[in-house]
């Protein structure tokens, strides 16, 4: 999960940056990652707004989602089996994609959007698919990264 989060906090969305880790069932070796973005290419002429009458100016219709990215990136044949780490709880469009993959497990950390059409689609299809859904738990609250140690 520290692998996610790091992931994304390259996101340049100002409001919600969502990192995934894709690990596979043999031995947890990290097959993908991905963070909101973007697509390639477009970074730059595109809205990160989010509030605003006119979808064409919001960020929602051109964003690519942190999981899929992880996905696009697999450096494995196949996620098939597999376990993703994923900052936020997966939204509908991405537990397709989740499931369709075979990737069998999210280990989420927030779940803001809870309450959401998308979220109560997401957890359904899970649920029925039998992806496994479990909340990250974890006693430690931060990892320190010091670059100055990891020059000696
Ligand atoms: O499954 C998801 N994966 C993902 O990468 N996101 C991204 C899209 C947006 O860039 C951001 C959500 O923005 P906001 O919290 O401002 O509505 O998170 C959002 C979801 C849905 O919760
Ligand atoms: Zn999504």
């Amino acid at each position: 999960m520290a692998a996610a989060c790091l992931a994304a906090q390259r996101s340049k969305d100002p409001s919600t940056q969502v990192g995934a880790v894709i690990v596979n069932e043999t031995d947890n070796k990290i097959v993908g990652t991905g963070y909101n973005g973007m697509p390639a290419g477009l970074d730059d002429q595109f809205p990160w707004k989010r509030d605003g009458e006119e979808p064409l100016k919001k960020k929602y219709i051109y964003v690519t989602h942190g999981e899929l990215n992880a996905i696009m990136n697999k450096s494995s044949a196949d996620v098939k089996g597999c376990t993703m780490y994923v900052t936020l709880f997966p939204c509908n469009e991405c537990a397709k994609l989740i499931i369709q993959s075979g990737i069998r497990k999210v280990i989420y950390l927030s779940n803001k959007y809870e309450k959401s059409n998308e979220t109560q689609a997401a957890k359904r299809m899970f649920d029925e698919a039998e992806v496994k859904t479990e909340q990250f738990k974890t006693t430690c609250s931060e990892i320190l990264i010091n670059f100055h140690e990891c020059l000696q």
